[in-house]
């Protein structure tokens, strides 16, 4: 990179193209300059003033581009997101400022950022010709995908990653990265894998929330950095093991009949308190588990019901587990007392059936304590929700439907070995982390589809949702850059998903890899049959993974396999720990926080704005309902003794929210017209207009 410094110098108003650029080649400016205002170019992964720490682009040079003016007074630090009117050599450009450059620094930064952006029709200029950042990116730097089928055997038995013990297997041959990326992205890795180690020796590692990261300790007591630690993990094993054994075996039977056992598990919780023990519960329950289990994840009334309803008189013999980390997220609380008031109808005391899992002293831990519940478990202040599966959070309800946790925790914890391992090529965990990284730019510009060819595997798509986007969805990286990161995460079963949105997958927009989980055992041996001559049903199963991961293939579409022998306690354990080790190493490849979730609260303070809203909104009007005559109220009205013009629009929905369920307000008027409403209470409530 001749001429090129390491750090860029700001560039100022009489930069000038390099003589070395062609003159532009007449073209359309419309043409040429078309993306939106709102362009949203995304921070960088890389030290921009590095070029060479750039895995992507180590071929381009002299490559010119447009870049906004706030690019070039800022230097290699990009800060805004959105584009202002410019042009560049005269021709009109939306979102450029006026000059073109060649700086290497520069240009390496801005392709960094115009890159990810490649779906929207952006522009650059290069010393050839005028191309578009796709053709930059794809022809350029990420070579077309080899289509020779031998050479992609080559590839396939190059790459291929087994784990012979918990027969596992991972194919990343289909994701099209180049062995310069992989060199390039080595000293990333080391990084990543360092860091790994720190976290698990007890480093803090989500620093945001100053706490330790320990779920990997759940599976290897040992390795966790204290004894104390090492105890509660061991004790809290123990305590979920002899529970789960003297439910089942009836030693701990339901209060109301005590000949008979509990035959139901009802679990209440919400994200990573619930999306584990479903999706475990949804491929390892036996046909016949001791205990059923069933789940309220949300607060959603009529989800909630229906519930309670299928248990009927079952709930008699219910345990329920209330499960939340904090102990205060609202969702639960509310299952909780829902199903309180379900018991007492029904004359039955919750206290000697309900179990609460939540940390020692939160709200919900007190609450239980103070009721005198039937148990309490303890979660972890080091164990985030979304990687607590193997904490009592998972391994209770694991064990209540007869689900091995021994051999579960075991597959984890061999999996855990084998991530630890610092060889790239030797990692499983590290290749998910290689390909996810070449297919999305390290910026989630494509999305992971997931497809698992399994009905049992159903929830894994949307376990990995959370544990995925919750853990790399961020707004600033470590160093408080503004990066918006993330990796979106989809999908649900094939061969059924081919009958839906596969069509677009394969000949539609490209923006996405797959990742297929493909388990070859289809049947408990002993228990197949040929429907057709040579042919079983898992045959078609099977056939129609390969010809999918091949139709999106020769179509350009990437994607990896992950193959399992069979769903055994062992191999499910294995996935979620190849999945958690994945993220952490990925998430410090692009050098995120991947253990908090900031944003998650934004959305919990709107909600509880909202219903602070909603009390001052019928505190106006029952004010208003007290006067003599009653006097009903309009939007506008309403919005302005709330001291909330603004919050006009909510409060329509607040109204209209209320009306629609019998409330006491009475809305007159036509809801498609808000201004036409007026609002009343049927009743003036004096008490409340002195509380
Ligand atoms: O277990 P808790 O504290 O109830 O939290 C439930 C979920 O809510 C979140 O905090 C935010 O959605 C998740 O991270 C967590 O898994």
């Amino acid at each position: 990179m001749a001429g090129r410094s390491a750090t860029p110098s700001p560039l100022t108003s009489s930069f000038t193209a390099p003589a070395s650029l062609s003159p532009l080649p007449p073209m359309e400016a419309p043409a040429f300059v078309k993306f939106p205002l709102t362009t949203r170019i995304r921070s960088p992964l890389h030290d921009c003033a590095s070029p060479s720490s750039y895995p992507f682009l180590p071929s381009i040079r002299n490559l010119s581009f447009s870049c906004t003016s706030s690019l070039i007074s800022s230097g290699h630090s990009f800060s805004h997101d959105s584009f202002s009117d410019r042009s560049v050599n005269g021709l009109p450009v939306s979102g450029c400022s006026s000059r073109s450059f060649s700086s290497d620094t520069f240009s390496y930064g801005f392709i960094n950022r115009l890159a990810v952006s490649r779906s929207r029709r952006v522009y650059a200029v290069s010393d050839k010709s005028p191309e578009t950042f796709d053709n930059v990116v794809l022809s350029k730097v990420k070579r077309p995908l080899d289509m020779d089928p031998l050479s992609l055997w080559n590839r396939y038995l190059d790459w291929l990653y087994q784990h012979k013990d918990l027969g596992l297997y991972v194919d990343v041959s289909r994701i099209g990265f180049t062995d310069e990326f992989v060199a390039q992205m080595e000293p990333r890795f080391q990084k990543a894998f360092k860091a790994m180690e720190d976290l698990e020796a007890g480093a803090i590692a989500n620093p945001d929330e100053g706490r330790m990261v320990g779920h990997y300790w759940l599976r290897a007591p040992h390795l966790s950095p204290n004894q104390y630690l090492q105890k509660q993990i061991v004790d809290s094993l123990d305590r979920v093991r002899r529970f789960a054994a003297d439910v089942v075996n009836g030693k701990i039977k339901p209060p109301p009949c005590p000949a008979e056992r509990f035959t139901q598990v009802l679990s209440i919780g919400i994200g990573g308190s619930a999306l584990g023990p479903e999706f475990v519960a949804e491929a390892l329950a036996p046909d016949n588990p001791p205990l059923k289990i069933r789940f309220i994840d949300n607060t959603d009334p009529a989800g909630i019901d229906r519930q309670i309803a299928q248990l009927g008189p079952e709930l008699s013999s219910t345990l329920v587990l209330v499960i939340s980390k904090s102990g205060g997220t609202p969702e639960t609380r509310n299952g909780l007392l829902e199903v309180q008031k379900a018991f007492r109808e029904k004359g039955l005391d919750f206290a000697k059936q309900g179990v609460a899992v939540t940390q020692e002293n939160s709200l919900l831990d007190n609450t239980a304590r103070m009721e005198g519940w039937l148990a309490r478990f303890p979660m972890f202040d080091w164990v985030g929700g979304r990687t607590s599966e193997m904490s009592a959070v998972g391994l209770l309800p694991a064990a209540l439907q007869g689900i091995n946790i021994r051999e579960f925790l075991q597959g984890a914890a061999e999996m855990d070995k084998a991530t630890r391992i610092p060889v790239m090529k030797e990692n499983p965990a590290a290749l998910l982390a290689l390909c996810w990284y070449w297919a999305s730019d390290g910026v989630g510009s494509k999305d992971m589809v997931v497809l698992p060819y399994k009905d049992s595997l159903l929830l894994f798509s949307r376990y990995l949702q959370q544990l995925v986007m919750e853990s790399l969805g961020k707004e600033y990286d470590l160093d408080g850059n503004l990066v918006t990161q993330g990796l979106s995460v989809y999908g649900n079963k094939g061969s059924t998903d081919q009958h839906a949105y596969i069509q677009q997958l394969r000949e539609g927009v490209p923006n996405f890899f797959a990742t297929f989980i493909e388990v070859l055992r289809d049947r408990p041996p002993g228990h197949d049959w040929e429907l057709e001559p040579k042919v079983t049903c898992g045959d078609y199963l099977f056939g129609m993974l390969q010809g999918t991961r091949s139709a999106l293939y020769a179509n350009k579409r990437e994607s990896i396999t992950v193959t399992v022998e069979e769903i055994t306690p062992k191999s499910i354990g294995a996935l979620i720990a190849l999945y958690e080790r994945a993220v952490g190493l990925y998430a410090s490849l692009i050098n995120i926080n991947a253990y908090h979730q900031p944003g998650v609260e934004a959305g919990k303070k709107s909600a509880a704005e909202v219903l602070a809203l909603q009390k001052r909104v019928l505190a106006v009007l029952n004010e208003a309902s007290c006067k003599e005559p009653a006097e009903a109220l309009t939007l506008e009205q309403i919005a302005q003794f709330c001291q909330a013009p603004s919050q006009i629009e909510m409060i329509y929905k607040i109204i209209a929210h209320m009306a629609a369920n019998d409330r006491a307000l009475i809305a007159e008027g036509d809801c498609g017209s808000p201004k036409s409403i007026k609002v009343f209470i049927g009743e003036c409530n004096v008490e409340e207009l002195y509380d």
